[in-house]
């Protein structure tokens, strides 16, 4: 296992890029921990599997260096670099047997027969297969295919990371929650450094304890569920996490209020001068719909999700969400809005500013 050091990191597809436009990757700078789980979450084209790549060492990146501990992996070939792949579609062995799959990894190593026995059926049960180990590959479901290259994945004891790609892609939807908790599972007995690519927010979240949030070739914020629900660095973290996302607002800031059409909205913090776009972030949980204060909505309709409600309503032209208890009843007579004061936060730029007297945020 591998603390992973990413230094002054960047990566263009173009031969000679002539600004940031040109580089998939931008700069970046990050020291991932040794043994923790990270969740590489962003949109589509957002620079995910070109980090990962580079990491892994199928890409090598036109700047920067990447270290493994205290040795520089850059220029080392993917096989130097002892870590585990799972990939979006299987890689298997359709001649092989599952059990030949599982063992193939630790075979290739040249570890004791017992062991490989012994690891071999803890992985299988862990994936749910124990019962045709000895079945040849051709002829299984994508589905189990997809299943022997994770538990391929995970047999090795002694790797510096795994590697996951969009691994549960082709996993039907009942099995990727079964999967999706055998990973943690795993990763609390043996503590591997994982990172594991997703563009789907609950995954990321529920896998792992760190989420990389990407946006654009950047890593806009690394945090828990709770730092990226609560305190979103970047307008992308805010919009993407949550369901529906954060309300964005624009809004001119003065200490500890910010001005929206004309109407105070009193803010949890005071703030120094702020410039460029200023917008206040404010999520649909804290909102809240009144019939006598807060600035004027237009209610659009009512979801019922289940757990509570969604309303879809009109602020100053543009759309608002706000999430109501399922049992609360919404009125016609609900024209305004309220939010809570010390869950605004304030962004210039998109990027998130600390309130005055406190530290900004490092992402
Ligand atoms: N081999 C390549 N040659 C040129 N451009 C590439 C290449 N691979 C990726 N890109 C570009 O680099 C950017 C980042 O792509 P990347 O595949 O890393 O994103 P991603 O976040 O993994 O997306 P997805 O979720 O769709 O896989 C995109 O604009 C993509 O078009």
């Amino acid at each position: 296992m591998a603390k992973i050091t990413l230094s002054n990191l960047a990566h263009s597809y173009v031969p000679q890029p002539k600004g940031p436009q040109d580089f998939a990757l931008k700069e970046m700078d990050h020291v991932w921990e040794d043994g923790a789980s990270y969740a590489l979450l962003g949109s589509s084209g957002c620079g995910k599997t070109t980090l990962l790549n580079i990491i892994s060492g199928l890409l090598r990146p036109s700047q920067g260096r990447v270290l493994f501990g205290d040795r520089d992996v850059t220029d080392a070939p993917t096989a130097e670099r002892n870590i585990a792949q799972v990939f979006q579609f299987p890689v298997v062995y359709d001649t092989m047997t599952v059990r030949d799959n599982l063992a193939f990894p630790l075979r290739n190593r040249g570890m004791d027969a017992d062991y490989i026995r012994q690891r071999v059926q803890a992985i299988a049960q862990m994936i749910g297969m124990e019962a045709v180990l000895d079945r040849k590959a051709r002829g299984l479901t994508a589905d189990a295919k997809q299943k022997i290259s994770l538990g391929r994945g995970m047999v090795r004891q002694d790797v510096n990371a795994i590697l996951f790609d969009e691994p549960l892609t082709v996993i039907d939807p009942h099995m990727k929650w079964e999967l999706r908790t055998q990973l943690k599972s795993l990763h609390r007995e043996f503590n591997h450094t994982m990172i594991y690519v997703t563009h789907d927010q609950t995954e990321a979240l529920t896998f792992a304890e760190k989420v990389v949030v990407m946006y654009d070739g950047r890593v806009v914020q690394i945090g828990t569920a709770q730092e990226l629900f609560e305190t979103p660095a970047h307008t992308f973290v805010g919009y993407f996490i949550g369901s529906p996302g954060m309300n964005l607002l624009d809004a001119r800031i003065e200490g500890n209020v910010a001005h929206i059409e004309g109407s105070v909205v009193p803010l949890g913090a005071g703030y120094g001068p702020v410039s460029g776009r200023t917008q206040i972030g404010i999520r649909p949980e804290f909102v809240r719909l009144s019939a006598s204060e807060g600035l004027p909505v237009k209610l659009r309709r009512v979801e019922d999700v289940g757990r509570h409600k969604i309303v879809r309503a009109e602020f100053f032209g543009r759309e608002i969400n706000i999430i109501a208890d399922e049992g609360a009843e919404i009125g016609a007579d609900m024209t305004r809005v309220t939010f809570r004061p010390e869950r605004i936060s304030v962004y210039a730029d998109d990027w998130r500013v600390a309130p005055a007297g406190q530290l900004g945020e490092a992402a």
